[in-house]
């Protein structure tokens, strides 16, 4: 096992120990260390137990003092203000904590895992056959993404679910449209790029709206392709898995532009539960849960309201028999929690479809399909909205593509990197500037908490100073170069130097990377991870101009132990960056 307890849960071992041999009555209350500026940690916990005890808090702070087991770790412990203790440890102990994770021989810089892991059912990137990717298609890639690598890091089991939009009536007029114009899509898989894909289907979809809209008779005609498609008509199903494969091609070009591997695996999309709806149907029936109500099947909530303020029951069968969006995530919840056996069922999905999320997962949980063991949880994102603050339009007033956003960004980070860039062949400007512009747009996304809006704002995200992914892949590779220019000089740790200030506050917050997984993961919150880094960065630019490394050369063991907090640093950054999904170049 190479999991290294943290300097921050070694203090509070200590602390909790002294706690309760001060007051045996106590048992194992908690000491609420935090870092502080003051001294190294603080904490806060006396206070509220004294008052609980009828004790005074700076007696018994006096007392804990007085027990804390020092040791090699702890170099000063002291009360302040009413009943606080401020704690100061050892040069050494920061030293030797970090060579412990240096010395992590699987990468994972002693991060535990989880011993008794769960599963967890991720269900993102979610893009809707035939139609182009937006903005808000971004957001739940690039988040649920990341929530997954987070999940994955800690141990837990994930699946991966991608619940695409496949099924339903424009399906219908589709078909039929390609059934009497054959051949439009006859080609080699492998023959089209995206591009291609896309606006041969963009092409499709306005030629049979136009015919849909024309002609009554075709109107009908695709009217009955909707009903043979769902109970399985084996041509029809045939044709539609041309507008499935066709869409897939193009999706797969944007999540590879968007360096992110999506499995075809993963993909089931609402098609994958076609033959679960009619049972879903039945058992909400049967036990009450659903009613008739004007032939359609109903769930009613006396709580749950609509934006008009009236109650809005979930439809769950219409009246002609049809089956919709609700039935479909609910047959989804009983597929993931009885074959799958999942414990979480995580949504990454836009805010707007919150109500939808609320009155699907109350129905499951009356018919007990959640309960305290398997719960399900939206991770609700917010709208993307441009640098004038409205939802995010192009100048005509359309809905921006994708593809278009992610090419125009990668153009400006291109920009970037040419500027900076003083060795580079045209080739590597191109490599760097697309892995520069594709993480400034996940960092972007990612380092505002999920469900606030955001703006989109290209200038500010390929900027070099602040709170970008530019930032930091700067700060990563400008520690590479000074790793390469040590040259005879290794990074090797020397627990019996003393440490400078900003030595200690760079390994410091070093340390803390594994609490920062942990916290990031658990509450499925990446921002917690992009804020860790950029503080990281900094610390690790306050140090650098602090303490030299190179030049003017310090005394052997000195430049060692700063080449080694340079790389123990630079690993921190990578492995927080991937689990963001953003690359490191090791130079730019
Ligand atoms: N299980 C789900 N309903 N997932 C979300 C699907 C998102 C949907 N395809 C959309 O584009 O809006």
């Amino acid at each position: 096992m190479a999991s290294v307890t943290s300097l921050s849960d070694s203090v509070h071992q200590r602390l909790a120990a002294a706690l309760s041999a001060a007051l045996p009555q106590a048992g194992s209350a908690d000491p609420l260390l935090r870092r502080s500026d003051r001294a190294d940690f603080q904490a806060n916990g006396i206070l509220a137990l004294a008052k609980k005890e009828k004790a005074n808090p700076r007696e018994l702070a006096t007392q804990v003092v007085s027990r804390v087991e020092s040791g090699e770790l702890i170099k000063d412990v002291e009360v302040s203000g009413p009943g606080f203790l401020n704690i100061t440890i050892t040069d050494r102990a920061i030293t030797e904590t970090l060579a412990a994770r240096f010395a992590d021989d699987t990468g994972r810089l002693g991060v535990p895992q989880a011993q008794q892991p769960g599963t967890t059912v991720i269900d993102y990137a979610q893009p809707n056959v035939a139609k182009e990717m937006h903005v808000g298609h971004l957001r739940s890639a690039v988040i649920g993404d990341s929530v997954m690598r987070l999940l994955e890091f800690t141990g837990e089991n994930v699946v991966r679910r991608h619940h695409i939009g496949d099924w339903g009536t424009q399906f219908g007029m589709l078909i039929q449209y390609l059934e009497e114009h054959p051949h439009e899509l006859d080609h080699d898989a492998d023959e089209v790029s995206g591009e291609e894909a896309m606006s041969n289907l963009d092409r499709l979809y306005k030629a049979a709206r136009k015919l849909f809209d024309a002609d009554e008779e075709f109107k009908t005609r695709a009217r009955r392709r909707v009903v043979d498609l769902q109970a399985g008509d084996p041509q029809t199903l045939a044709m539609w898995q041309k507008f499935v494969d066709e869409s897939k091609i193009y999706f797969f070009s944007v999540f590879e532009k968007l360096d992110m591997e999506i499995r075809d695996a993963d993909i089931v999309g609402e098609s994958g539960y076609n033959d679960m709806l009619a049972e879903t149907c039945r058992l909400l029936e049967e036990s009450g849960v659903a009613v008739r109500s004007e032939g359609a099947l109903c769930v009613f909530f006396d709580d749950i309201k609509g934006p008009d303020g009236n109650p809005v029951p979930l439809i769950v069968q219409k009246s002609d028999g049809g089956y919709g969006y609700a039935a479909t995530d609910l047959s989804a919840i009983r597929d993931r929690v009885f074959a799958i056996k999942a414990n979480t069922l995580l949504y990454v999905v836009d805010a707007r479809q919150s109500l939808h999320f609320k009155m699907v997962f109350e129905t499951a949980r009356r018919a007990g399909w959640l309960n305290e063991d398997v719960e399900a949880v939206q991770l609700a994102f917010g709208t993307v909205l441009g640098k004038d603050g409205k939802p995010f339009k192009t100048r005509e007033g359309e809905t921006v593509r994708l593809v278009d956003l992610l090419d125009e960004a990668i153009d400006r980070a291109s920009a970037v990197v040419r500027e900076k860039a003083q060795d580079l062949s045209e080739e590597e400007i191109a490599e760097r500037g697309t892995q520069v512009g594709i993480g400034a747009v996940k960092y972007a996304d990612l380092s505002t908490s999920a469900n606030r809006d955001y703006k989109f704002d290209l200038d500010q995200m390929v900027s070099l100073n602040g709170d970008t992914s530019v930032y930091l892949q700067y700060a990563y590779a400008r520690i590479q170069s000074i790793l390469r220019k040590a040259g005879a000089s290794r990074p090797v740790a020397h627990p019996e130097l003393e440490l400078h200030e900003a030595e200690r506050a760079l390994g410091l917050h070093a340390d803390s990377f594994a609490a920062t997984v942990a916290e990031a993961a658990t509450e499925y919150a990446p921002h917690k991870m992009t804020a860790y880094l950029y503080q990281l960065a900094s610390l690790f630019t306050t140090f650098y101009d602090k303490c030299p490394v190179i030049k003017p050369e310090p005394p052997k063991d000195v430049a060692e132990n700063r080449l080694f907090l340079c790389e123990v640093t630079a690993r921190t950054l990578h492995q927080g960056m991937a689990l963001l999904g953003i690359r490191t170049p090791e130079r730019l």
